[in-house]
């Protein structure tokens, strides 16, 4: 079984605005071969097909390079696929969730900027917690804002691995994590990038702000 109270480390969130011409599978792959432990498919589309194409070859490589694979919103393609998920507040229910993907399942949810989500989150069954936006996003500016001290809050309360998103760079990423963040959630600053090679550059010193903390 996995343990998922030991998730900490890069986790690399595809955008298809960034990722789009051929680019999601190589930059995804490079993002998981500079060491994301955890790589989420968001993709906001309705064309299930290619949805379901996707993550599949996004599964592959995860397997291919031991990454796990989230699925953002959608249960029933995380079901299909016997991979995690990603559920906001407003994406369904995180213990129907649960019950339907089963106790090995890497689930989390968004916490916004409040410890009683978290809390509600954790009694419902997530795997891990996620806060933000702790900075300006340039993939979701309206997300609402969050201070870094909530991370130590939220480390004092929960022994769940918290994620920290919003904005994160490499230059703010090393406060996130002194406060208590596991996983740093980042698109914009890792899949910006004009090529593959330097998305897995950025990922690797991404995953080296973990090396020694
Ligand atoms: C790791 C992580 N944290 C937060 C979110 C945001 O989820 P949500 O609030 O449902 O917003 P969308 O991503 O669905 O637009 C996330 N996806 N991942
Ligand atoms: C999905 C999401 N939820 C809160 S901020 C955010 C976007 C994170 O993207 P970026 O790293 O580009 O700010
Ligand atoms: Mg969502």
């Amino acid at each position: 079984m996995k343990d998922t109270t030991k998730l900490r480390g890069l986790y690399a969130i595809t955008d298809s605005k960034l990722l789009g011409e051929g680019r999601l599978l190589p930059y995804a792959e490079a993002a998981v071969k500079g060491g994301a432990r955890l790589l989420q498919y968001r993709d906001k589309s309705h064309d299930d097909a290619r949805r379901l194409r996707e993550a599949e070859a996004l599964r592959e490589i995860c397997d291919r390079h031991g990454a796990e694979l989230i699925i953002n919103d959608d249960a029933e393609l995380a079901a299909r696929l016997g991979v995690g998920l990603h559920l906001g507040q407003e994406d369904g229910s995180l213990s129907v969730a649960r019950a339907l993907l089963g106790r090995k399942a890497i689930i989390g949810g968004t916490c916004h900027a409040r410890l009683d989500l978290a809390e509600q989150a954790i009694r419902e069954g997530a795997s891990y917690i996620a806060f933000g936006r702790f900075f300006d996003s340039n993939t979701k500016p309206g997300a609402p804002a969050a201070t870094p001290y909530l991370l130590t809050e939220a480390r004092q309360r929960f022994n769940v691995p918290i994620a920290a998103i919003g904005g994160v760079t490499l230059d703010n990423a090393p406060g996130l994590i002194a406060q208590g963040a596991s996983l740093i959630a980042v698109v914009h600053a890792l899949f910006a990038a004009d090529m593959a090679s330097e998305v897995e550059r950025r990922a690797q010193a991404f995953s080296e702000l973990f090396a020694t903390k």
